[in-house]
């Protein structure tokens, strides 16, 4: 509405200065009144939307607010507060359990993503479950949830062992560079890269049967480009804030070197998905006598299961794939960054220790080649633990959003068509109304013991935020579960990690649609003999 009053206000006032101004009308003068008339609407709409309706006329303007997360603990309020946002955009933050049910939950398809956000996302990832809504995204997820059932993923245990296997034994080989010395081996290694390879690797042979080879040749072009372009940056973050507050179109055609590398990496993505995909498909309609065609060829990967089923395009075939590294390279990745930076700290060493101890009792070394299945690592509760603790202090995905499609009610309170809500597992997974007072702590045991402890402590299980909740739920949970273990078991089983120069150093973090630490995360790594 203040757009339409915005655009009548401008328009009206650049018409009629053009009309008393000019004798008589031509091109040139309706020119000028339409460029008047943008120059009036510009500032108007900032001063309503920036000023006047979040201070004076929003019906929100009464709730509790707080301009930063760590006010979340501080301001008391019931269910929701409001933050102003960047140019003060209204934003009610959910906080408690029963508020994130009705639009994650109940009546999740009364709401939809932000349409920036969304329109960031339809250009990198096309249009998957990430990006469909209403019908298209029910129809999706339909056919996609049993490809990712319980069994489906359990059966990908042996792979993500077999690469974290690979993982090992390259840091081993890059740490190892006095292979006489009786010295304990020790080098110093960016994790957060080596994450960033096996992520992609997985995603990549999981998803689509396809090994990209990252960790053990991670320059071919297909790594490179997509590495670049799509790994965030701190350039990306501009483009980001700037495609969220403008028109993403626009900010993607400005000649920063980011937007090269995401162009080139999308066209190098998309071109080797279309033939892979393709041919895979060809291949399938040729052998179509033969019902269990996939299980002949081993093609076991989440993309030709979801062929099987008939119900996807070519195209949205290509489109969930593009989906499938999205949503599942980075946000695991990360994981495992961010709990090797909680375990490499001194004050965790002994939490490092009792990992190594539990891994080394009950799994073989990832050198002795015996494959570990979901069976073995799922009956370990100290690994369990530490996994779904790191991803708690830090989870990988800053926020999630939002806006009904109608004027809603939330608790009791209306919230206007178009709001921002917004959950922010960054800040609810720490929040001590949920967790306790030693809600910042990492504390594995908080899932080990006590009357809670399914839920860590919390009473409710949408205290924790890191994979979403309901219709538009992370659905490679289990499957991001799995890889965080069989990658920290390996890890945590044959090195010990330390901080460089032994203490705990601050990090620059770099809040995006993810959580990364700005320039990697190197640490001192020693190889520990004895597994
Ligand atoms: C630690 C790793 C991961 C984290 C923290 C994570 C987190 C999330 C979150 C918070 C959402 C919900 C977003 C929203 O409500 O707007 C989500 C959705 C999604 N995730 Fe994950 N994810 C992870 C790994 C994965 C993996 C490995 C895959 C695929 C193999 C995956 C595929 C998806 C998809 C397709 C959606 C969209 C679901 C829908 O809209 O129906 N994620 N994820």
């Amino acid at each position: 509405m203040s757009n339409i009053i915005a655009s009548s206000i401008a328009i009206s006032c650049g018409y009629l200065a053009t009309y008393h101004t000019d004798n008589s009308l031509t091109t040139f003068s309706y020119l000028k009144a339409a460029a008047l008339s943008i120059l009036i609407y510009v500032p108007i709409q900032f001063t309503w939307t920036c000023f006047l309706w979040p201070l004076y006329f929003s019906p929100l303007r009464k709730l509790p607010q707080a301009p930063v997360l760590e006010f979340m603990d501080t301001v008391p309020h019931e269910y929701f507060f409001r933050m102003l946002d960047i140019f003060n955009k209204e934003i009610v933050i959910l906080t408690d359990p029963k508020a994130i049910t009705q639009p994650f939950q109940t009546n999740s398809y009364e709401y939809v993503k932000p349409v920036n956000i969304k329109n960031i996302l339809k250009h990198l990832l096309g249009n998957g479950l990430i990006v469909s809504d209403g019908q298209d995204h029910k129809y999706q997820k339909k056919h996609l949830a049993p490809v990712f059932n319980f069994r489906a993923v359990k059966n990908l245990y042996p792979l993500f062992w077999k690469k974290s296997s690979e993982m090992v034994s390259l840091i081993k080989a890059e740490i190892d560079t006095k292979p006489n010395s009786s010295s304990a081996i020790t080098g110093i290694v960016n994790i957060d890269d080596r994450s960033g390879r096996i992520g992609l690797d997985i995603i990549g042979k999981a998803g689509f049967g396809s090994d990209f080879n990252a960790l053990s040749n991670p320059h071919t072009p297909l790594n490179t480009s997509y590495r670049d372009g799509f790994t965030p940056d701190k350039s990306s973050a501009i483009i980001l804030l700037l495609s969220v507050l403008t028109y993403p179109a626009l900010i993607r055609l400005l000649p920063i070197k980011k937007n090269r590398q995401t162009r080139e990496g999308l066209v190098m993505v998309n071109n080797y998905l279309k033939d892979l995909i393709s041919q895979r498909k060809k291949d399938m309609m040729m052998n179509v006598d033969e019902s269990d065609y996939l299980d002949k060829t081993g093609h076991e990967d989440i993309i030709s299961s979801a062929m099987k089923t008939n119900a996807f395009t070519t195209e949205n075939l290509v489109d969930q794939s593009k989906t499938l590294l999205g949503a599942g390279h980075d946000t695991s990745s990360i994981a495992i960054t961010w709990a090797i930076s909680l375990l490499s700290q001194p004050k965790y060493a002994h939490i490092q220790q009792r990992l190594r101890d539990e891994v080394r009792a009950n799994l073989p070394s990832p050198s002795s080649g015996v494959e570990v299945n979901a069976e073995l690592l799922d009956k370990l509760p100290y690994l369990d633990a530490v996994s779904k603790e790191s991803m708690r202090v830090r989870s990988p995905v800053t926020r999630t959003s939002r806006i009904p499609l109608h004027d809603a009610q939330i608790c009791g309170v209306t919230i206007l068509k178009g709001t921002t809500v917004q959950v922010m597992p960054w800040a609810l997974n720490k929040t001590k109304i949920h967790w306790g007072d030693d809600a910042r702590e990492f504390n594995p045991e908080r899932w080990l013991v006590g009357e809670n402890k399914a839920n860590g402590g919390a009473s409710s299980s949408l205290a924790y935020g890191t994979f979403g909740t309901g219709t538009r739920g992370c659905i490679g949970k289990g499957f991001a579960i799995g890889e965080n273990k069989a990658i920290l078991a390996a890890l945590i089983g044959s090195f010990d990690f330390k901080p460089v120069g032994g203490k705990t150093q601050d990090l620059e973090i770099m809040y995006g649609l993810t959580v990364r630490i700005i320039g990697g995360l190197p640490v001192e790594v020693t190889a520990v003999d004895g597994w």
